[in-house]
């Protein structure tokens, strides 16, 4: 057993023992054949209901496209209805942009399906907006056109997060057209706002916690990869996040750098001055304090991650870098999982388009995020941001003007691995991919997953199907035609691991979520 004592908060991660009993099997019983032979046979079907997922262009970062994420809301909403599901669009009203402007929030359906007080019911979470993507960024094809090259099926969403979304769907699907008793109840919630911050969610978990979610047994989510391309992994923890906005604001206009150059303090200069002090050449946040509450490392649990299939050159390629900060394994797994990290995204109000522009720009925005562990407290991470900031930027002299803000903070979540749910997803693997997954964390975030725990008390297993090289918020983002299909045919198999959960389901407490 091994534990982290810091303030109230323990994660058990005894990894080794509940799964050596013996209880999983890589053979499939009569009835895993027949269900994974009706996936296998319809393969195209479930291909092309996710390329008409993906061309659908359910952007929820870029204003422009709201009409699209709620066509999008539209489709999933009448998939689940040919399910069978009974479904309610919950309208989340709207939302005030930056400038000023209101814009109608996409809805969130809450779907249903079964409803026998002898089956577990299981609720399955998954977001169907997408990030931006243009062919201009380096996409090799349309990444609203799903386009199949090599086994791969390329597509803005494919991983992120309709391809999960639809696996499980076409697992449910299976059990109604093979006219199987389907072992479990279902619910589904499922967003179009998660990557814009899953606006207007935590307020319709708090209305539903007693309703939607009163007969919920746990939450699945399906939105993160596996460590590997190869190798399944099932994952017990994520990092949370706070985002950050610097401001710096010098006149009410832009100014020409011939005619002012050289006799202004420019708010670019400031930005950049700020944006470096964040971080030294070796990764280490140069914000003071930052790390004074993060969970010190036990020889043990670096240990742990000695079990773990991870390829460092796979990885490096994935990323197209050519050098990491750390060369160890156990390295790059504590800092992606166990230690915060702090990466600048953009400068909104600076020239970023090709060609020269001498300007000097008059406001500018960086923005920056510290993905946050265990024990971390956004509160007070807010404060040192703001007070290193501060000292950083008095020591300039500058007349211009600061503002710092964080528009969005989000906890870390772990998991208890020993939970019956995790056994049960275990063995669901094992049965589909011949070998146990990874049990692995996550560095980045899913910051709904801590809130279902928090608000509604539910437990939540977070159950990918991507591999490691699906691309993400990336070009070329991915899912394999293997791990779409197999995906599939996990998430059936599953259903019937949960099904033999009965009264093991609440005999674990209520999920723990104070650190
Ligand atoms: C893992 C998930 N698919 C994802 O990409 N999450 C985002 C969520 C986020 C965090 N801060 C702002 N958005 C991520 O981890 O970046
Ligand atoms: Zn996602
Ligand atoms: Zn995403």
């Amino acid at each position: 057993m091994l534990c982290y004592f810091r303030g109230l908060y323990t994660v058990h991660l005894t990894l080794e023992l509940p799964f050596k009993e013996g209880m999983s099997s890589s053979s499939s019983s009569a009835l895993e054949t027949e269900i994974f032979q009706y996936i296998d046979l319809h393969q195209s079907d479930f291909i092309k209901d996710l390329k008409e997922w993906v061309a659908v262009e359910s952007d929820s970062v870029q204003p422009v496209l709201r009409k699209e994420v709620m066509r999008m809301m539209a489709l999933a909403a009448s998939k689940l209805e040919a399910l069978g599901a009974t479904v309610n669009s919950v309208n989340l009203g709207s939302h005030q942009l930056p400038d000023g402007q209101h814009l109608p929030l996409p809805p969130v359906i809450l779907g249903e399906l079964g409803k026998d007080p002898q089956n577990p019911t299981v609720c399955f979470y998954g977001h169907v907006d997408v990030q931006p993507a243009r062919r201009e960024d380096g996409w090799k094809t349309d990444p609203y056109t799903l386009t199949e090259i090599d086994g791969n099926l390329y597509g803005r969403g494919s991983t992120d997060n309709k391809g999960p979304v639809l696996a499980w769907i076409n697992a449910v699907e299976t059990f109604r057209a093979l006219k199987l008793a389907i072992p479990v109840n279902f619910k589904f919630i499922i967003e179009g706002m998660e990557e814009a911050g899953s606006l207007g969610l935590e307020k319709l978990l708090e209305e539903e916690k007693q309703c939607f979610f009163s007969d919920v047994d746990f939450i699945v989510i399906s939105d993160n990869l596996w460590l590997s391309k190869k190798k399944p992994a099932l994952t017990y923890g994520t990092r949370g996040n706070a985002c950050f906005f610097v401001e710096v604001e010098g006149g009410d206009k832009d100014l020409h750098s011939g005619t002012f150059g050289g006799i202004i303090h420019e708010p670019l200069m400031d930005l950049v001055a700020l944006l470096d002090s964040l971080v030294d050449p070796t990764g280490h946040i140069q914000i003071p304090g930052i790390y004074d509450s993060v969970a010190a490392l036990t020889e043990e649990e670096r240990k742990l991650y000695e079990s773990i299939e991870y390829d460092i050159e796979e990885h490096k390629n994935n990323s197209g870098v050519k050098k990491f900060l750390y060369s160890s394994k156990e390295e790059i797994l504590l800092h992606l999982w166990c230690y915060p990290s702090l990466s600048i995204h953009g400068i909104e109000g600076a020239f970023h388009e090709p060609g020269i522009k001498t300007v000097i720009p008059a406001k500018v925005i960086g923005k920056f995020s510290i993905r946050q562990v265990p024990y971390m407290d956004l509160s007070v991470v807010k404060q040192q941001v703001e007070e290193h900031l501060k000292n950083v930027f008095s020591k300039r002299n500058s007349p211009n003007k600061l503002k710092v803000s964080m528009p969005l903070g989000a906890k870390p979540w772990v998991a208890d691995v020993n939970d019956p749910l995790y056994k049960a997803a275990r063995r669901a693997i094992k049965t589909v991919f011949g070998e146990d997954p990874d049990f692995i964390r996550d560095g980045s975030t899913i910051p709904i997953a801590r809130l279902f725990q928090s608000i509604t008390q539910k437990r939540v297993i977070m159950f990918p199907i991507g591999a490691a090289d699906a691309g993400e918020h990336s070009q070329n983002e991915k899912i394999s035609r293997h791990n779409y299909i197999e995906g599939t045919k996990v998430f059936a198999a599953f259903f019937l691991e949960i099904s033999k959960l009965r009264g093991q389901l609440h005999e674990t407490s209520s999920p723990e979520t104070n650190n």
